[in-house]
């Protein structure tokens, strides 16, 4: 049969809830990289931009990267109730605000979560049927190093206290629904589309389905 009339689920346009894309791994195992991959890749999925108290590093931009905050403006936000969730991470404070998101899903906007296990669970008790949690594994703690030092923006210190680290936040990977080696970044690349294309198309969010179908099963020619 030649169909020259798409129909609405071949063409994507059904309606559906949006999904939060979380991505997590220990720090330098390459998801900040992957996630900006999605972001140019991808019109339909947005970056969820956090609050950091942690200096800027050389390149990044405010309000894209991270809104850069003080302590005390962070704390405020906090006590405001102005957070889905937040965490303390390498002694500086993180934490996804609400307002971006939370209008979002609704209207069938994917976002896309740089952010550590605590934060991962946090969204995940709070929001469990829109997340989708993504962890990334280096392919060798050698390579993970070499990564960190290898980006230039951290000193030794600092690199020192993400390795130190790297094992405990690894012992997290159980708490994800997917977990993907980082070897190859254009492989890795590929199996995190193909995660967030089968997410995509899961019944539950597919908020126009119902109606779809009850169509298709009406009695008829
Ligand atoms: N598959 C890969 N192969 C080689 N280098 C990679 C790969 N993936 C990422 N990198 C490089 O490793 C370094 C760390 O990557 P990235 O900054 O994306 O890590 P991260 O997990 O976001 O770290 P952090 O949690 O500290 O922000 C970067 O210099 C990046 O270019
Ligand atoms: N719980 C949260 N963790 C976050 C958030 N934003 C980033 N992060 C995580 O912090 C570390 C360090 O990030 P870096 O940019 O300073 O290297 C990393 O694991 C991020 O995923 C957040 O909003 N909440």
């Amino acid at each position: 049969m030649v169909q020259t009339d798409p129909s609405p689920a071949s063409t994507g346009t059904l309606s559906r809830r949006g999904l939060m894309f979380i991505m997590s791994s220990p720090s330098g195992a390459g998801k900040t990289t992957i996630s900006r991959m999605m972001l140019e890749h991808d019109p339909h999925i947005c970056n969820s931009v956090s609050c950091t108290t942690r200096p800027p590093r050389p390149g990044e931009v405010d309000g894209k990267d991270y809104h850069f905050v003080t302590q005390e403006q962070f704390d405020r936000m906090a006590e405001d109730g102005d957070f889905l969730e937040w965490a303390t991470v390498f002694g500086h404070s993180y934490a996804t605000p609400k307002a971006q998101v939370k209008a979002g899903l609704k209207d069938g906007q994917d976002y896309l979560f740089d952010i550590d296990w605590q934060g991962t669970q946090q969204l995940y008790q709070k929001l469990e049927r829109d997340v989708v949690r993504v962890f990334l594994l280096p392919p060798s703690i050698e390579e993970l190093r070499r990564r960190l030092t290898g980006r230039g923006t951290d000193s030794a210190e600092v690199i020192a206290g993400r390795m130190e680290r790297a094992r405990s936040e690894i012992s997290h990977w159980d708490g994800y629904d997917y977990v993907v080696v980082n070897d190859d970044i254009t492989s890795c690349f590929e199996q995190v589309k193909k995660i967030l294309a089968a997410e995509r198309l899961r019944r539950a969010r597919q908020t126009g389905l119902i109606g779809f179908v009850r169509e298709l099963m009406q009695p008829g020619d």
